[in-house]
């Protein structure tokens, strides 16, 4: 007879902590692995008489794993002989583990790889624009060293801090950077999470994500809007318990086996960075600028909300430099007033002179227009 007990046999999802991004534990096994796991599972229950071996196709469910670790894969498993289990209730001696079982618990268990994932893509909610030759410097060099430093057997630690004004898209950039990493474990420190949080508090915080971190072989912790988790009003004035903190982690080497890639985000100026030993806490820095009027043309012309005749005059009016934050504003703000209510792209056109209106009304009008 069937142990229905042993079969009911729960294996909990290691999910989301204080931070509200889940914590990975493992590589993720590629397709191949996950095929050998899902087999190793499916014998014990042949062995065990629970599988309705003809119907399981354990290549189809291999491939439908992508980005579940191992614990995950158990957990797809305990959960298809739960809902095994719950079909059979009025017959426990002859319970079988179906493909339907499977398909139903992948319905239910999900890879926290894909919630971190999620959780950065909140950061870029527009997607990423192409905001010209400067971003895509930032992004291709952070990119460049990301790939080498998750191949590299010597260096388990590789820290990058991007800079520059307030709505440059900083976040967005390391967001991306994350995402395109594939590393396992990926968490954004932002001082959302710590709003009325002591300073003590927010250090152990910050602590507890690099301590996490360093139980994954690989991982990528963004320390975001550094100045707002410093609380820095101007040189002299933030929290030095905070800074001392994060310095520290910067530089504290993750143990055998595990690897940390940290991209920190910050608006302070590189002079008051270096000023507080911030700038050389990390081993790298790459400014990311506000927009030219070149890198302007880059975001407008795809974005097709300006007649082709009006764009020259649109970006002259505009400040000689603006942070991409403060143009989609401005876009917004356009396209929802002047003469046609409502436009969506394609369609209506941004009146110019209800765009110069938004400018003025924003104080974003260039001085030379
Ligand atoms: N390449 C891009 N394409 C589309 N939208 C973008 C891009 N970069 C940034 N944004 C958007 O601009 C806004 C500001 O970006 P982000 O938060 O990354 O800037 P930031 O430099 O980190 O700002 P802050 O210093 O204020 O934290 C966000 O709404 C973001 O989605």
């Amino acid at each position: 007879m069937s142990d229905a007990m042993e079969l009911f046999r729960e294996i909990p999802l290691r999910r989301g902590d204080r931070m509200g991004v889940p914590i990975v534990e493992t590589v993720l096994p590629n397709e191949q692995e996950r095929l050998q796991i899902l087999s190793i599972h499916s014998d014990n229950m042949k062995e065990n008489s629970f599988l309705c071996a003809e119907e399981l196709r354990l290549e189809e469910l291999a491939s439908r794993t992508k980005n579940f670790n191992r614990a995950e894969l158990e957990a797809l498993v305990e959960s298809a002989k739960q809902f095994a289990v719950i079909r059979s209730w009025q017959n426990f001696d002859s319970i079988k583990v179906t493909m339907n079982d499977f398909l139903e618990a992948l319905d239910k268990v999900k890879p926290a790889f894909d919630d971190a994932i999620s959780a950065l893509e909140l950061f870029r909610p527009n997607g990423m624009l192409d905001c010209g030759e400067r971003h895509a410097h930032v992004l291709a060099t952070v990119k460049t060293f990301a790939q080498k430093f998750k191949k590299s057997e010597r260096t388990p630690l590789l820290t990058c801090l991007l800079e520059g004004p307030s709505g440059s898209g900083k976040t967005a950039l390391a967001a991306t950077i994350g995402i395109d990493s594939g590393f396992p474990f990926a968490k954004i420190v932002s001082a959302e999470n710590m709003i009325d949080r002591s300073e003590y508090r927010k250090c152990a915080l910050i602590t507890k994500v690099f301590d996490d971190a360093c139980k994954s072989p690989q991982s990528v912790i963004i320390l975001d809007d550094i100045e707002r988790l410093l609380g820095y009003l101007h040189i002299g004035s933030f929290s030095s318990m905070v800074l001392e903190t994060i310095i520290h982690l910067l530089q504290r080497t993750p143990p055998q086996g595990s690897k940390l890639l940290v991209i920190g985000t910050s608006s302070i100026t590189v002079e008051d960075l270096k000023l507080m030993k911030l700038l050389n806490a990390f081993n790298v820095h790459l400014n990311v600028p506000a927009l030219s009027p070149t890198d302007m043309r880059q975001v407008l012309e795809p974005l097709d909300v300006f007649d082709s005749a009006d764009i020259n005059n649109a970006i002259t009016a505009l400040n000689a430099e603006i942070p991409i934050k403060r143009l989609l504003v401005m876009i917004n703000m356009a396209q929802r007033g002047g003469k046609g209510a409502h436009m969506s792209k394609g369609h209506q056109k941004i009146q110019l002179s209800y765009f110069y209106k938004c400018l003025e009304m924003t104080n974003t009008f260039s001085n030379v227009s």
